[in-house]
């Protein structure tokens, strides 16, 4: 029946049906916490004048995925009365996402006040994601602290998360905490996991903590040490992380490094020398909580009436008005691994779409936006995102918080390319270009070099699986840099990988061919020569453009045979034979036919009713403003998606 529907009235009900669903999702979360904030009784039991630095830990808990980070944050929560004592289960992991997924995307603050030994402290933790595309959060969020918790499981063990987390905060001088958790499970081998941290973190058995379900958990806060700063100096506030509210506008997390911030302040950002006042401040307890007051040491979040998203800038330091202090270093920029292109189902949604992604982007720094056009896909965006996940979860964000209904092209990796002739290098105003855009990439006969982006990936696996990983890495044009043994049966490997071969479905070969035993973490190692070609497709030898795509000459056959087929599958037979073909460097690599169909919309009309002909004849005609005419071919907008998506 639906197949009969006018397209844009399927599309608008798709989109009320997503919108009750989203209500009804934000209405789940609004009743948490309303009943979070009836516990609290809204307003707090207790002053932050009474928190003078030296009674101030602010810490970060990293792990691995699934070690335990948001649960660990719960029983926090519950030990100091923060929320009532309950089934609670990931409380801080607040996304529609987070809870669909079961997993943290994005860091979450919240203060906590706990009695030790007579002394009342104020906690700051962050709850951090484990994933290696959101490590941006996890270093981010370490810039609010003074130490960190690191959550091993002692059934899993020592996994390549674990390793990457322990770097970031060991880099950045943080005193680590480090903490077995999950010592309750059946198959926990303490012992084991206590030698992998002496043999990788040269951390001592009897420096670690060992907890079930974080019953112990709570004192090990008093190991960090205090914030280093003075309330009596002038203003200095410290941006570390922003998001916007529907009801309320744009919203800052901050960290009072000097200084008191208090509601009705006149403040000035030292990126842009802006003022405003604040007209909320508050801390995270652990949902929104007006205190009025911050004072230094103190972690909270703030509202200044910000008109555009823009001008809370991540890292910029803000402090009272005509009294400048000197503004803290920021953040450096995150490193975009994989382009999408992101366009609107509807080009007359496109405002709509601008609209979200730059309020989302202020809640995800990590993401890089520039402007595209497509041909068949009209005006849009070209993104960068930290990897696959992260661009997946992104567009759901997009779908959920936003209503924005988005078509993403095939993910990318950015190539750099270096060329020669004077006339080119003045149209490109370099010699060494990088392109994001595969239909941008200039002709061959004008480049002299490729490169492509190089990742350090490292891998921990049980021994028995080395052999297989080996031939996975190599098959992926992995270089074995290193191996070591972490305890008597786990190894640690160091594998050189070309950016884009671990892009699609690595991570789901590596988890199958290891039972799920093998974890797998990777960094920036900068660009590689490499031998490219780009790759066209043609549709009776029309150039199809956003199909191009680039890759190393070793895959290009087979790509080319995939997408070739894929073509044949989603494109609709038409009334005339469509050959299929890709091309590199004008030599055709792979081929398809799709056989001639007579398509009669009239034929199932015998007898003479003429208006109902008509009817059928205007309806097709409507169809046709749907489609993407490639030469004299009709081909549907979303049959370049399905060929895309991988
Ligand atoms: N048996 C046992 N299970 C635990 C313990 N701590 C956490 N878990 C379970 O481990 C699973 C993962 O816990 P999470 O708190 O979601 O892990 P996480 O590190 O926050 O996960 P990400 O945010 O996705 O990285 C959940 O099913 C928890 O119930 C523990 O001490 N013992």
């Amino acid at each position: 029946m639906s197949q009969f529907w006018p397209r844009l009235l399927a599309h608008r009900w798709q989109r009320q049906f997503r919108l009750l669903a989203k209500l009804r999702s934000q209405s789940k979360s609004l009743r948490t916490s309303s009943q979070l904030l009836q516990h609290q009784s809204g307003s707090l039991s207790f002053k932050l004048e009474d928190f003078p630095v030296e009674r101030i830990r602010n810490f970060s808990i990293i792990a691995h995925v699934d070690h335990g980070k948001s649960t660990l944050a719960d029983r926090l929560l519950e030990i100091t009365g923060t929320i009532p004592m309950g089934d609670n289960k990931q409380v801080l992991d607040r996304l529609q996402v987070e809870r669909e997924r079961g997993i943290t995307v994005k860091a979450q603050t919240a203060s906590l006040v706990h009695e030790h030994n007579g002394t009342k402290y104020l906690l700051n933790l962050i709850d951090t994601p484990g994933h290696v595309d959101f490590h941006y959060e996890v270093s981010r969020s370490l810039a609010a602290c003074d130490g960190v918790v690191l959550l091993v499981d002692a059934n899993q063990g020592v996994q390549a998360q674990t390793v990457a987390n322990f770097y970031l905060a060991f880099e950045q001088n943080l005193k680590i905490i480090p903490v077995l958790n999950k010592i309750d499970l059946k198959n926990a081998q303490p012992e084991v996991v206590l030698e992998q941290m002496r043999n990788l973190f040269d951390i001592e058995p009897d420096e670690v903590l060992k907890v079930i379900s974080s019953s112990r958990f709570y004192s090990c806060y008093t190991y960090v040490p205090n914030p280093r700063y003075d309330r009596l100096q002038p203003l200095k506030a410290f941006v570390f992380d922003s998001w916007y509210d529907q009801f309320k506008g744009v919203v800052v997390h901050i960290a009072i490094c000097d200084g008191v911030a208090k509601k009705g302040d006149r403040i000035t950002y030292a990126s842009s020398g802006k003022t405003y006042e604040i007209t909320e401040i508050g801390i995270m307890h652990p949902t929104q909580v007006p205190s009025d007051v911050l004072y230094a040491g103190q972690v909270g979040y703030a509202m200044m009436n910000m008109r555009n998203t823009d001008e809370a800038k991540i890292g910029d330091t803000f402090f009272h008005e005509n009294k400048r202090v000197q503004p803290l270093p920021g953040f450096k920029d995150a490193t975009p691994m994989v382009f999408a292109g992101m366009f609107p189902t509807d080009q007359s949604e496109f405002p709509q779409m601008r609209n979200a992604i730059e309020k989302l982007t202020l809640n995800d720094r990590s993401v890089q936006v520039s402007v595209d056009n497509s041909p068949a896909l009209g005006q849009g965006y070209r993104l960068g995102f930290l990897g696959l996940l992260h661009m997946d979860v992104f567009n759901q964000r997009l779908e959920q918080e936003f209503d924005a209904s988005v078509i993403m092209t095939a993910p990318n990796v950015a190539y750099k390319m270096k060329i020669m002739g004077e006339k080119n290098l003045k149209h490109w105003g370099t010699d060494f270009i990088t392109v994001l855009n595969p239909c941008l990439m200039p002709d061959p006969a004008i480049i002299t070099e490729y490169q492509e982006p190089m990742v350090d990936g490292t891998i921990i696996t049980p021994a028995d699986y080395l052999d297989s990983i080996t031939a996975l890495s190599l098959n992926r044009r992995g270089q074995l840099k290193d191996q070591s043994y972490i305890d008597d049966s786990r190894v640690m490997l160091r594998v050189l990988f070309p950016l884009s071969e671990i892009l699609v479905e690595f991570f789901d070969e590596l988890k199958s061919l290891t039972s799920g035993y093998a974890s797998f973490d990777y960094e920036d190692a900068g660009y590689q020569l490499t031998e490219l070609v780009k790759v066209n497709f043609y549709l009776n030898d029309k150039d199809v453009e956003e199909l191009t795509m680039i890759c190393h000459v070793s895959r290009a056959r087979e790509t080319a045979r995939k997408v070739c087929l894929k073509l044949k599958d989603t494109v609709p037979r038409q009334q005339f034979v469509i050959s299929i073909q890709a091309k590199v460097n004008q030599k055709v690599i792979a081929r398809e036919n799709i056989k001639a169909y007579r398509k009669d919309v009239t034929a199932k009309c015998y007898g003479g009713d003429i208006s109902r002909k008509t009817k059928l004849l205007k309806r097709q005609a409507e169809g046709k403003k749907r489609l993407r005419k490639i030469g004299n071919i009709d081909v549907p907008k979303d049959a370049f998606i399905k060929v895309l998506r991988k």
